[in-house]
């Protein structure tokens, strides 16, 4: 697989909008283009401001730029911080023809979208988006939201960016713990729809943990291709879309568990894949070579492949419930029919995910 310069778009309609990805595209890429008025926010944390506001800037030339730096961690994905941009924004007299512009992971991403659907009813926003997880999803496809106690991403909107701007050289100063939750989505989207790349991912797995430039940015751009195609289709999860959320019923209960604080939302997802497959596996759909190569995969992307110690099937299935794809009351789960083709469904034998979780789960004593 090459790295393809063909330009990459989120095909929506009148909401359509470009995915840039460029070396350097950070302080060198004018952004213009894309501010309605001339007045920006520049939304990020307390780590990405200090290493990118300046070159985040740099992509602004002539606006009148504010920014306002948030704390760092997914416990600050929440109302309280949200607040801080709204009172940013008032402060400041920002009005409808202001452009939010979103620096950071997904976490900046998410509240920094959520801010620019609801304020003043709706302005504009950027994705600049500086870890592996958000360049490879959630800078892509609008899906904007906090959590809250009970539930993960439970408040939120659908909200499309203008644009955006991947620069894949913000990789370079990302901890590596971070680099592996990145790639758990990454794999994700092997396991749901492209045995090719799955199997390409697999070649080249540790050359993308090395940072090799090249490599890392045929994953980037073949994920965003992904990511982008299924968005197209089906913009509001009423189908297809639903398939992005392999491992996040399992990964979900385990961030909401941990209290969005232990567990990086790519590792909580990667050892929930790991669930989901180890549940297609009981299912007749995957053996246990499938199930093998998914594990070590993830092994080799440094990534777990079992939840918390703690958790009990009871306490795992409860929170299970909580989730945006369950509309009657039953659960529905994202399984892999075969490696590269998945489905969603409520229909399996719930004794084969009462195996699933009495196998993962070790409470403790
Ligand atoms: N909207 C969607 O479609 C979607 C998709 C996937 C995940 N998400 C959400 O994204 C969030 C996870 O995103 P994440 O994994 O990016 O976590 P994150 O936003 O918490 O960022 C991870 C850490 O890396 C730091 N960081 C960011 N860029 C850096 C850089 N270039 N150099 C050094 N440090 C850097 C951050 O400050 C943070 O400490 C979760 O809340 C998840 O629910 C949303
Ligand atoms: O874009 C999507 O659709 C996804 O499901 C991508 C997921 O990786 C992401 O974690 C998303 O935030 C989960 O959405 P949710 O609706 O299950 O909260
Ligand atoms: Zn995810």
């Amino acid at each position: 697989m090459q790295p393809s310069e063909e330009s990459l778009s989120v095909n929506l309609g009148e909401r359509s909008y470009p995915i840039l990805i460029q070396d350097g595209a950070l302080g060198n890429a004018d952004l213009t283009p894309w501010v309605s008025g001339n007045r920006v926010l520049i939304v990020t944390n307390e780590t990405v401001g200090p290493l990118y506001m300046d070159q985040a800037r740099a992509c602004f030339p002539g606006c009148d730029i504010d920014e306002i730096q948030l704390p760092d961690g997914e416990r600050y994905k929440n109302w309280e911080t949200l607040n801080r941009i709204f009172d940013t924004l008032l402060e400041k007299h920002h009005t409808r023809k202001t452009t939010l512009v979103a620096l950071g992971g997904g976490v900046i991403g998410d509240i920094t979208g959520f801010a620019a659907a609801t304020y003043q009813r709706g302005v504009d926003f950027i994705q600049i988006p500086t870890t592996l997880l958000a360049q490879v999803d959630a800078s892509v496809g609008g899906k904007t939201g906090i959590n809250h106690p009970l539930g993960k991403n439970m408040i939120g909107a659908f909200h499309q960016p203008k644009v955006v701007v991947i620069d894949p050289l913000t990789l370079n100063s990302l901890p590596p713990a971070e680099l592996s939750a990145g790639m758990a989505e990454v794999i994700k989207y092997g396991l749901i729809r492209d045995a090719d790349f799955l199997a390409w991912l697999e070649e080249h797995m540790d050359r993308l943990m090395a940072l090799q430039a090249e490599d890392l940015k045929v994953a980037i751009r073949r994920s965003c291709e992904c990511k982008a195609a299924i968005v197209a289709e089906d913009e509001r999860e009423s189908g297809v879309r639903a398939l992005l959320n392999l491992g996040h019923t399992f990964g979900h209960a385990i961030e909401t568990h941990t209290g969005y604080s232990e567990w990086l939302h790519g590792e909580a997802v990667a050892a929930g894949m790991m669930m989901a497959t180890d549940l297609s596996e009981r299912l007749g759909y995957l053996n246990y070579n499938d199930s093998t190569r998914v594990r070590q995969l993830l092994i080799r992307a440094r990534l777990p492949v079992n939840p918390p110690e703690g958790m009990t099937p009871v306490h795992f299935k409860a929170l299970m419930q909580v989730d945006k794809k369950n509309l009657t009351g039953e659960l529905r789960l994202v399984l892999l029919k075969e490696l590269g083709d998945a489905v969603v469904t409520s229909g399996f034998d719930d004794e084969a995910l009462e195996a699933t979780l009495d196998y993962f789960c070790h409470p403790l004593d």
